[in-house]
C-alpha cells in the first residue's frame, strides 16, 4: 500500500484516503468535468462575433496567454444575417482546430517558419470600430482576469479563470486590456461575481469624463455583462449599438442562436457579451445591501434590457493524452461520462473529439441515441422512474449545476455502479464526498479537496486512468497475497490433520512436522514472499478486464477453487514424502515418543520430517513466483515474448519476491544441519538421499500447478467476465474514417476493407437496430 501511494505521488495523484485508491480498481463509471480536466484548460478567443457588422477570427494563436501572437482578421458581412461569413471561416476553422491540439507544444520558432511560409490570407487586418470596441470595452472590464508581460521572465503572466483569461487576452491584442482602461480613468463601482449555477457576471463602471458616451450619456455609469448566452439572451432588449442598433425580436434571437450554435458546434464555448447605460450615476450606497436577498433583487435589477454586443466563442482544445485514455477505460469495461457547465453543441463537439460518444450518432441504436447528450434541464425534469428507464445513461450533461451531478451519482447508483466524481468548484462538494470515489482537481477549491479522497495535482484526466490501473494492480496484488497465505495454510491443515492417522505403539499420534518447522515456515520463510507478491508490477490485462466485484471482493471463485486445488496439491505431496521414507523405507516405524525426545528409535521419524520441512518450505516458496499469474504459467508470463526462455528474466523482475524465494529457499539447509537446534527444537536431522524426494515432489507440484492452469485456459474454466464493449467502444477509432491513410499496413487495410463493407448503406442501419456489436476481449489467455 505504501508503495502505492508513493508511486500515485510520482503520477500526480495524491491519496487522502488509502482505502480510496484500492477502491478506484472497481470503479465502473467516471463522471468527468470537461475544463482542464478532459481539456487544456487553456483557452483562447477564436471567434467574436459583432451583431450585423463583423466577425473576427484569432489566426495561428498557439499561446493562449500571449496577445502578442496571431493575427485577427475580420469579415464584413452586408446581410442582415451573419451566417454566410462564419460558414465560409467552419472549413478553415476545422484544420485549425485539428492542428491546435497538436500546435500546443511546439515551440514558437518552429511555428513561427511555418506559419511564414503560408500564404498571407487576402482577408483584410482589423480597424477600430464602435462596436468592436463596446464589445473590448465588456469584455476586458467584466473580467477579474490579469495579463502582464512579465519583463524578468520574459514572458506573458495571467491568473484567473481560464474564460476570463482568453476575453482579456483578446482585448490586449487590441490594447483595451482592464489596466490600459483603468488608466485611462474607467471606474468600478459594483460587481455581481459569476456564479456557475446563473452562468453570468456584470460589473458597474463609471466611464472617464467624454470616454463612455458613444455608448452611453456621460453623466451615466455603465454595467457591463457576460454570461452564457441563452441567459443573456433573454435579459437583452437590443442588440448592436449606433445607428444598426435593433431591438430585439423574435427573429434576431433565431439567428443569434443560430450564430451561437454555429460556434460551439465547432466546440467552442459561446459567451455572450452585453452592456447598459445606468440611469444616472450608480451609486455604492445601492451596491451595499444588506441581506442576500436584496442582493439578489439588485442584482436582478441591473441585469435587464441589455444590450447585446457581441458574442465570442472561446476554444479549450482536448488534451492529446485524453482520447487514448478514454479508450483505455472502454476496454476495461470503464463507461466515460462528461459533465459540463457548457452549452450542449460545444459539449457534443468536444465529446466527439476526445470519443466519449461516436461521431456519427447513427451507429447507436435509436433509443440510445436519443439520450447520449441531455441538457441539466431535462435530465433534473425527469423523474427517477424515468431515468432508471433509459436503456443507458446519458454520457454528456450539458449546462450542469451541481445538483444535477448528485442526481447522476444516484442514478448511476441504482444501476449498480461504482462511480468515480470530479469536481473542483465549492458546489461540488455534495456530489465528490456522495460519489463512490470522490476525485477534486489540485487547481480546484480547498472545499472541493477536502470533499474527495483523491486529489489530482496535475487536474489530467489520464491520471485518473493511472490511479485506476494502479487501484487495480493493488487488488490484483492482494489477491495473489490472500491466494498465497492460504493455500499453504490449507496444503499444512492437510498434511497436520492425515498426520493424526500416524500412532505410534503407545498410542500417540507422531507429528510428521513438529510445531516449531510450521512456526517457522510461517514465520520466517513465507511472510516474505507474501510481501514480495504485494509489489508485484501491474499485468498487461489489469486494463482489459472488468472492474472488480465489489460485493465478492477478493474472494472470486477463481481464488477459492485455486486454493482448494494447490492447497490438496500441496498436502498430498508433503504427505507422500512422509509416507514413503516411513513406510516405504523404514517398515512403517514411528519410534517410541518421538514428538518430545531424540533418541535412536526416533531417527527415521525426524529424518521424514526434515525432508517434509524441506519440502514444505520450498512448496510455499515456489508457489509464490506460481502465483505472479494466476492463469498464466511461470515460464511464459508474456504471452507477447517471443525469447525461448524468459523464465528467469521474468522472475528477475520483482527481486524483492526473487530474492526472498531464494535466500528462503536455502535456509532448509542450515535449519536441518545445524547440531543440537535441529534435533532439540525442530525436532529433526540431517538426511541424504531423502533430498531427492524433496525435489521430486517440489517438480511434481510446479507440473500440478501448470496442468491446472493449462486447463483453466484450455477450458476457460473460471475467467474473470469479458469486457463487453457494446454498441460502441468509447474513444475507439471507428468513427475516425479510414485509418490506413496514416499508418498502411496489409493488416489495417484489410480492417479498412471490412470496416466500410460494413459501413455501407443500409447495413449500417441494420446493425444498429438488430445487433449490437460486441468485441470480447479475452482476459488473461
Ligand atoms: N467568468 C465567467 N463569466 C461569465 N460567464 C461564464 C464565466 N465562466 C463561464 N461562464 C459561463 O458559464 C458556463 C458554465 O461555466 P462553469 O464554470 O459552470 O462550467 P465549468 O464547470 O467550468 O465547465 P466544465 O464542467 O466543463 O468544467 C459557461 O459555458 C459560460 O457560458
Ligand atoms: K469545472
Amino acid at each position: 500500500m505504501v508503495v502505492a501511494v508513493t508511486v500515485m505521488r510520482k503520477a500526480n495523484v495524491v491519496v487522502r484516503d488509502l482505502s480510496a485508491l484500492e477502491a478506484l480498481g472497481g470503479v465502473t463509471n467516471i463522471c468527468s468535468d470537461k475544463t482542464g480536466t478532459l481539456t487544456e484548460g487553456a483557452m483562447i478567443v477564436r471567434q467574436a462575433w459583432i451583431p450585423s457588422s463583423h466577425v473576427y477570427t484569432v489566426h495561428d494563436s498557439q499561446n493562449p496567454s500571449d496577445p502578442t501572437k496571431g493575427r485577427v482578421v475580420y469579415t464584413q458581412s452586408k446581410d442582415e444575417t451573419p451566417q454566410e461569413p462564419v460558414e465560409e471561416k467552419t472549413r478553415d476553422f476545422d484544420k485549425e482546430r485539428s492542428a491546435a491540439v497538436l500546435k500546443f507544444d511546439v515551440p514558437d520558432e518552429k511555428l513561427n517558419i511555418s506559419s511564414s511560409k503560408q500564404p498571407q490570407s487576402p482577408e483584410p487586418e482589423t480597424k477600430m470600430t464602435d462596436e468592436l470596441r463596446a464589445f473590448l470595452l465588456s469584455s476586458a472590464l467584466c473580467n477579474l482576469a490579469t495579463v502582464r508581460f512579465d519583463q524578468e521572465e520574459e514572458k506573458w503572466q495571467t491568473t484567473g479563470e481560464p474564460t476570463e483569461i482568453a476575453l482579456q487576452v483578446f482585448a490586449h491584442r487590441f490594447n483595451h486590456g482592464k489596466k490600459t482602461l483603468e488608466g485611462e480613468g474607467w471606474r468600478q463601482v459594483a460587481e455581481f461575481p459569476f456564479d456557475s449555477s446563473i452562468k453570468r457576471m456584470s460589473v458597474i463602471y463609471n466611464a472617464p469624463e467624454a470616454q463612455g458616451s458613444f455608448i452611453a450619456g456621460s453623466d451615466n455609469s455603465i454595467v457591463f455583462t457576460k454570461g452564457a448566452v441563452e441567459r443573456i439572451l433573454d435579459m437583452c432588449a437590443f442588440a448592436g449599438i449606433g445607428e444598426s442598433q435593433q431591438p430585439m425580436t423574435d427573429e434576431l434571437k433565431e439567428s443569434v442562436l443560430g450564430q451561437m450554435n454555429a460556434l460551439a458546434s465547432q466546440g467552442q464555448r459561446v459567451l455572450a457579451v452585453a452592456y447598459r447605460p445606468w440611469e444616472g450615476r450608480f451609486t455604492s450606497k445601492q451596491s451595499s445591501s444588506s441581506s442576500a436577498e436584496e442582493d439578489d433583487k439588485l442584482r436582478s435589477t441591473v441585469e435587464q434590457n441589455l444590450v447585446l454586443l457581441g458574442l465570442a466563442g472561446i476554444y479549450d482544445p482536448p488534451r492529446r493524452e485524453t482520447k487514448p485514455s478514454i479508450a483505455e477505460c472502454s476496454q476495461a469495461g470503464i463507461k466515460v461520462h462528461m459533465l459540463t457547465g457548457d452549452h450542449p453543441e460545444t459539449a457534443k463537439a468536444i465529446a466527439k473529439e476526445v470519443g466519449i460518444i461516436p461521431r456519427n450518432l447513427n451507429i447507436l441504436p435509436e433509443s440510445v441515441a436519443a439520450s447520449v447528450v441531455v441538457k441539466a434541464t431535462e435530465f433534473d425534469k425527469m423523474t427517477d422512474a424515468e431515468i432508471d428507464a433509459l436503456e443507458e445513461l446519458p454520457l454528456v450533461i450539458a449546462r450542469c449545476a451541481p445538483d444535477t451531478k448528485t442526481r447522476m451519482i444516484e442514478a448511476l447508483r441504482r444501476r449498480g455502479a461504482f462511480m468515480a466524481m470530479t469536481g473542483d468548484g465549492v458546489n461540488d462538494a455534495p456530489s465528490l464526498s456522495r460519489a463512490d470515489v470522490g476525485i477534486a482537481m489540485g487547481s480546484g477549491s480547498d472545499v472541493a479537496k477536502s470533499a474527495a479522497k483523491i486529489v489530482l495535482t496535475d487536474d489530467k484526466f489520464n491520471s485518473i486512468v493511472a490511479a485506476i490501473r494502479e487501484g487495480r494492480r493493488m487488488f490484483d496484488n492482494i489477491q495473489k497475497f490472500v491466494l498465497h497465505l492460504l493455500t499453504s495454510n490449507v496444503g499444512e491443515v492437510i498434511l497436520l490433520v492425515a498426520g493424526l492417522g500416524f500412532v505410534d505403539d503407545m498410542g500417540f499420534s507422531v507429528f510428521p512436522v513438529s510445531p516449531l518447522q510450521i512456526i517457522w515456515i510461517n514465520m520466517a520463510t513465507s511472510s516474505f514472499p507474501a510481501f514480495g507478491l504485494g509489489r508485484e508490477a501491474a499485468a498487461q490485462e489489469v486494463m482489459r478486464k472488468l472492474p472488480q466485484d465489489k460485493k465478492r471482493g477478493v474472494f472470486t471463485n477463481q481464488i477459492i477453487v485455486d486454493m482448494i486445488v494447490y492447497g490438496i496439491l500441496m498436502g498430498a505431496c508433503t504427505l507422500c514424502t512422509f509416507c514413503i521414507i516411513i513406510y516405504g523405507a523404514n517398515g512403517g516405524n514411528l519410534g517410541y515418543d518421538c514428538n518430545t525426545k531424540f533418541s535412536d528409535a526416533c531417527i527415521p521419524v525426524f529424518r521424514a520430517r526434515a525432508a517434509t520441512f524441506a519440502l514444505l518450505t520450498w512448496l510455499i516458496l515456489i508457489s509464490a513466483w506460481e502465483f505472479k499469474s494466476l492463469r498464466r504459467s511461470m515460464f511464459r508470463l508474456n504471452p507477447n515474448d517471443d525469447s525461448f526462455f524468459p523464465f528467469f528474466r521474468d522472475i528477475y523482475s520483482n527481486r524483492f519476491l526473487f530474492w526472498s524465494v531464494i535466500v528462503g529457499s536455502l535456509s532448509v539447509f542450515p535449519v536441518v544441519y545445524i547440531p543440537f537446534l535441529n534435533t532439540r527444537f525442530f525436532k529433526h536431522t540431517g538426511i541424504s538421499w531423502e533430498w531427492a524426494l524433496s525435489v521430486g515432489f517440489t517438480l511434481v507440484f510446479v507440473t500440478g500447478i501448470e496442468l491446472w492452469k493449462l486447463a483453466k485456459r484450455r477450458f476457460r474454466l473460471l475467467e474473470d467476465g469479458a469486457v463487453q464493449r457494446g454498441h460502441w467502444g468509447q474513444g475507439g477509432p471507428e468513427d475516425d474514417g479510414p485509418r490506413f491513410k496514416r499508418t498502411f499496413s496489409m493488416s489495417s487495410f484489410k480492417t479498412w476493407v471490412s470496416f466500410s463493407r460494413r459501413e455501407t448503406g443500409d447495413s449500417v442501419m441494420m446493425r444498429a437496430t438488430t445487433q449490437p456489436r460486441v468485441a470480447h476481449v479475452p482476459v488473461q489467455v
